[in-house]
């Protein structure tokens, strides 16, 4: 065995333990947290990993340090996994109690500088812990994603720090050094063969696949039981026993629907030459009783569309896609869809959606096609393990499973994200699995600290997914058993609804929602020659009306803005971009079916009036909406001249109206805040009533360049003296409501 395939326990020190608690939202805090476990362990501390949620206060003073991680996510809020442990820190009942004298802990924020409340929920969480006595071993770190390197740029120093301190102030016994990054930790999921076993049980939950709860785990009794019984049953279904000739001929055709690619390359003469190779597909003799009996997905076709079964993950309920449009000319540089569902909801769960009928997610879980899958199941050399079933003891959070049986295939298609990123923890560990010192070098290299720049060179910057990457390594061979550790799971990603009021409401049925949502596929093209397509963009852009999805549909995360009559009677002021319109929709059409809905002002910017104007013949509906389009790619109008004091009116509306400023355009694009500064007596006697500011689309200098022009429109349209007080101003609640959802 050589160094790098030693497995190593992290040793049991009376004392030592660790506990990495993360809010997350989106998995970015998840991720980290998961690699300060690894190198908590690698410290021999006994870690655990978990959203804040499912621990009780209780027992996080029982671990010796604690580390929260969290991002922040809507207005300066704590994620959705953590609001019960939140809620339970701040009861009242604990001020001054002191409570948490014992806690050790030490807090890293994940955040976006463009927010007004910049990581909000790690300080807020931190004063409270704070509050409650405990103590931190260790300074706080708050990542941005606007940095550079994102996130990283504040949390890889964080870390290593962090790593040091930890050696120098919890010394471990002289007899015991840290675990080195070269070797590895014991898997942390594992993954059984399942014997010879009926998979028609498994099956039927499978393709009958309807969305609920996971069925619960079944013991060791249950299994060998279920195992027992199946072995008996399959022999039992052999009426006719097949020749020799026939079976082989069973086994080419069950290849042939499986490894289309593969058996290609097998002729004749490969099976001559290598008689075992063919043996090892069906090593574990699944194939010889009874072969289609034992196929997880007999219908799925190996290429093509990924296969339409759905997992059983919680709280889903099942969509049926109604229409799938294009929402921009084919020529136009972004591909956009408009995606309309049915979706059937209980009658508690109807009210619950319709009262935030203005903000709503729909979650999507994307599924990898069978083409991709199956290179990686060749490249990896898991033909002999692919279609059998395994009992999976212990998954990652966010992976669901029937029964807790699956096919490697099966969770290759349906679980495990093989085309995302690579992270360094997914470099550093592949080190273990190439016998090619050449490999492990280079792999060395790209995850040394201060190699950060050639890390992202090699992975984030060109968008090189995990499958390309290990293309490149071609001497890495994953051993199955640590697919789930490896692999990061698929998560549900989040589409803002893009209609609201009566639109909610037109399905067919009682108690079904009809919910859109407006996609832009993420396709862009970079130093890799091939075009880049997120996961989920491939996943959407192939699917055909009638298909039917688990999905989830959730309020927006944060703060809500609660729809009802004195909030529709609040003038909006709305900025978005590009899809950023999707909200802003739902808003107006919720607002819509309120009386009396005071008036809109929306800047809307895109690139051409004739290609991505989303929505624009809809605006004329809605009177009390008045919509100024930046287009930043067609030809600037000409400003008519200033013209404030010509003006014959004496309605302070009226003069705004009619009044615009001057505006510097950058380089000759025309941009919302271009518009803001340019209507900003408009936006002014607006400003004075009170009204919810919404800023949505593009994250970049888009949030950061509407609220300066903001500022600006509330010094031109003197609500304020000068800047200073404009930033006060605009800060505070009773003036207005900040609302932003930037991505
Ligand atoms: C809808 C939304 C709202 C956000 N609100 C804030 C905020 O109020 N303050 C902040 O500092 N960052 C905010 N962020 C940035 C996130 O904290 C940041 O992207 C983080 O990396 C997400 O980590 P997660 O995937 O673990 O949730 C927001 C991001 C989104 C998408």
């Amino acid at each position: 065995m050589s160094f790098s395939q030693q497995v190593v326990q992290p040793a049991v020190l009376e004392g030592r333990s660790m506990v990495v608690l993360y809010g997350s939202e989106t998995g970015n805090a998840e991720d980290i947290a998961v690699e300060l476990g690894r190198a908590a362990e690698r410290l021999h501390f006994q870690t655990t990993v978990d959203e804040m949620d499912s621990f009780k206060l209780a027992d996080v003073l029982r671990a010796s340090l604690v580390i929260f991680v969290t991002s922040t996510t809507g207005q300066g809020d704590m994620p959705k996994n953590t609001l019960k442990f939140w809620k339970n820190l701040r009861r009242e009942k604990l001020n001054n109690t002191g409570c948490l004298r014992s806690l050790r802990f030490a807090i890293f924020g994940l955040g976006d500088s463009s927010y007004l409340k910049f990581n909000w929920a790690a300080r807020k969480l931190q004063a409270r812990l704070l509050q409650l006595g405990a103590i931190e071993f260790f300074r706080p770190g708050e990542g941005d994603e606007r940095h550079d390197n994102g996130i990283d740029s504040i949390y890889l120093p964080w870390y290593q720090e962090l790593k040091t301190s930890l050696l120098t102030n919890y010394p471990l016994p002289p007899s015991i050094s840290p675990i080195p990054d070269d070797v590895q930790l014991p898997p942390k999921y594992s993954l059984e063969l399942l014997p010879t076993m009926d998979m028609d049980m498994d099956m039927d939950a499978e393709h009958g696949g309807h969305a609920g709860a996971p069925a619960p785990a079944q013991t060791e009794d249950e299994l060998r039981f279920l195992a027992a019984r199946t072995k008996n049953a399959a022999r039992s279904h052999v009426d006719h026993p097949l020749s020799a000739a026939e079976q082989t001929q069973a086994d080419w055709r069950r290849l042939n629907a499986h490894f289309p690619a593969d058996i290609a390359r097998r002729d004749e003469s490969f099976e001559r030459e290598h008689p075992r190779e063919f043996a090892a597909l069906d090593k574990h003799n699944i194939l010889k009783d009874h072969p289609h009996k034992y196929l997880l997905e007999p219908a799925a076709p190996v290429l093509g569309s990924p296969p339409a079964d759905m997992l059983p993950i919680p709280d889903t309920v099942v969509a049926t896609l109604l229409s799938h449009s294009h929402a921009a000319p084919p020529d136009h540089w972004q591909d956009v869809r408009h995606l309309t569902f049915d979706i059937p909801l209980l009658d508690k769960a109807y009210d619950e959606i319709a009262g935030f009928a203005s903000h709503l997610t729909l979650v999507i879980w994307p599924k990898n096609y069978p083409e991709d899958v199956n290179e990686l199941i060749l490249q990896m050399g898991w033909e002999a393990e692919a279609d059998t079933p395994l009992r999976l003891k212990g998954v990652p959070r966010g992976l669901y499973a029937h029964n807790g049986v699956a096919t490697l295939r099966h969770l290759l298609t349906h679980n495990l994200d093989i085309t995302a990123v690579p992270k360094r923890n997914f470099l550093r560990d592949l080190i273990h699995f190439t016998q090619d010192e050449r490999e492990r070098e280079r792999l060395g290299e790209l995850t040394l600290p201060g190699n950060e720049q050639e890390f992202y060179d090699y992975t984030c910057r060109p968008r090189r997914t995990i499958i390309e990457l290990l293309r490149d390594f071609t001497g890495v061979k994953i051993p199955y058993k640590r697919a789930l550790d490896m692999f990061p799971v698929i998560r549900g990603r989040e589409f803002s609804v893009c209609n609201g009021g009566l639109s909610l409401k037109e399905a067919a049925k009682d108690n079904n929602l009809r919910v859109q949502i407006l996609v832009a596929l993420v396709e862009y093209k970079t130093i890799i020659r091939k075009p880049r397509q997120g996961l989920c963009s491939r996943y959407l852009k192939h699917l055909s009306p009638g298909i039917q999805l688990a999905v989830r549909l959730k309020a927006a995360s944060g703060t809500p803005l609660v729809p009802n009559w004195a909030w529709a009677r609040r003038p909006l002021i709305a900025v978005a971009t590009g899809t950023g319109i999707a909200p802003i929709r739902a808003i107006i059409q919720e607002r819509d079916s309120y009386k009396n809905t005071a008036d809109t002002l929306l800047f809307f910017g895109c690139r051409n009036r004739s290609a991505d104007f989303h929505f624009h013949r809809e605006w004329m509906e809605h009177p009390e909406v008045k919509v100024y389009p930046a287009f930043s790619r067609d030809r600037i109008e000409p400003d008519p001249a200033t013209t404030t004091s010509i003006v014959p009116s004496s309605d302070p509306l009226t003069v705004a109206v009619n009044t615009v400023h001057p505006v510097q355009y950058d380089a000759h694009r025309n941009y919302v805040q271009h518009l803001i500064r340019k209507h900003a007596d408009e936006v002014g006697v607006l400003m004075r009533q009170n009204p919810i500011v919404c800023i949505c689309g593009n994250a970049g200098r888009m949030p950061t360049s509407v609220r300066s022009a903001l500022l600006d429109a509330l010094v031109i349209s003197k609500v304020v003296a000068d800047p200073e007080e404009a930033e006060k101003w605009l800060a505070n609640p009773f003036n207005v409501t900040l609302w932003q959802e930037t991505w």
